[in-house]
């Protein structure tokens, strides 16, 4: 119950009432057989994108069964499938049953165009509608397969059935990267998740409570996680893990209850997880701009330093350097530096310089800085 892969009940998603309804309202169509709208989902980690795509899904299969329809679902990582041929052949493979269709997808020896062939096939044959779930979508390599996929019906690509795509993305920026065609036909609604306050949190760990014996949490454990978790932005995930790091922890060093200080060292714990695990996502200049704003922060003599832009762009210079590669233009390192704020890595603030001189944009770490140098050095 505590696996993040694991799969909850729809009784147990809390808070996404509205999120679910707009999700089966656009794809509402499939449960006739039709073809569904495309959706793109936006929102930080944790805040159940992964969770509602596959539920609801999962939800409109049993639906559409019930009027004969068969939907078949699958359910891609990009970040593990990130090129064309990889995601097309995971996507082909998934919705396929060989003894049933006699199509076979092997894992080599096919050229893109043919695992594309064999996809269009598979899905005439075995469903009447299709629902592509592509989660990390910004980690595709190449816009050629969103186009294949949004445009397959109408480009006469399958006879006897449809193809709905769910997009998801923790860069809010996404859209603003594909080209135009890719962007019209992809993204035809668009939710944004927002995150979870600490008492949604409190409600999404109780209901994982089965995963420990009675009487073996103690009372203000709960609290405690969906606050730490609820201070950063409201991450399901995170709360999740601190819970299952507690709950190993108080099992390693042998007691019998787990208490406040096994959350304290969860909590370290899965920090450097957490961030091992994001920073291992980003682009290598990402990484060193984080590298770049961590030395800033611990050369500077102050308490709690804010560094500026073209502080962490000097440093980063070096870095590249250092690195032997080129750097970025100045304006890409701020948009790489505002997804890093997004995806709480870091923190962006505006100040002004005083009257008349405008504004500037300030950086701080959510981390400190040691910790994000090792989860740099890891990955
Ligand atoms: N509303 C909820 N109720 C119960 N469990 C939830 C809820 N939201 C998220 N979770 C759980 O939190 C974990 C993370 O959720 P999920 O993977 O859906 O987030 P995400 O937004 O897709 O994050 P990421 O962008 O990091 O993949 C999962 O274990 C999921 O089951």
């Amino acid at each position: 119950m505590l696996r993040i892969s694991h799969l909850v009940e729809g009784d147990r998603i809390i808070g996404r009432e509205e999120e679910l309804n707009n999700l089966a309202q656009a794809l509402k169509d499939a449960v006739h057989g039709q073809t569904p709208n495309h959706v793109l989902i936006y929102g930080k980690t944790g805040t159940g994108k992964s969770l509602c795509s596959k539920y609801i899904t999962e939800d409109l299969r049993m639906s559409a069964s019930e009027n004969d329809v068969m939907v078949g679902a699958a359910y891609i990582d990009c970040l593990q499938h990130g090129t064309e041929t990889q995601a097309i052949r995971a996507i082909a493979r998934s919705l396929n049953d060989e003894s049933e269709t006699g199509i076979s997808i092997p894992s080599t020896g096919l050229s893109t165009g043919e695992y594309y062939r064999r996809l269009w096939n598979v899905l005439d044959a075995r469903y009447d509608v299709g629902i592509v779930i592509l989660d990390e979508i910004d980690k595709i390599d190449n816009d050629n397969i969103l186009l294949q996929l949004s445009r397959a019906v109408e480009a006469g690509k399958l006879e006897d059935s449809t193809l709905g795509i769910i997009g998801i993305s923790n860069k809010i920026r996404y859209k603003d990267e594909l080209n135009e065609r890719v962007k019209s036909s992809l993204g035809e609604q668009d939710f944004v998740f927002p995150p979870y306050d600490a008492n949604q949190l409190r409600a999404i760990l109780k209901s994982r409570m089965d995963a420990f014996q009675d009487g073996v949490v103690e009372e203000a454990v709960i609290p405690r996680v969906a606050a730490l978790a609820a201070k950063e932005h409201g991450d399901a995930r995170k709360a999740i893990d601190i819970l299952r790091y507690a709950g190993e922890i108080a099992d390693e060093e042998g007691a019998e209850t787990v208490t406040d200080e096994h959350v304290t060292k969860a909590h370290t714990r899965e920090e450097k997880n957490r961030l091992a695990e994001l920073i291992s996502k980003q682009p290598p200049h990402s990484k060193l701009l984080l590298q770049a704003l961590a030395f800033q922060i611990q050369r500077a003599e102050t308490e709690e330093p804010a560094i500026p832009t073209s502080d962490i762009y000097s440093t980063y210079e070096v870095l590249c350097q250092q690195d032997g590669t080129d750097p970025l233009r100045i304006r890409r390192v701020r948009e790489l530096l505002s997804e890093l704020s997004f995806l709480s890595i870091i923190e962006q603030t505006r100040k002004g310089r005083g009257q008349g001189k405008g504004a500037h944009t300030i950086h701080e770490l959510v981390d400190e800085p040691e910790l994000v140098l090792e989860a740099c050095k890891s990955v």
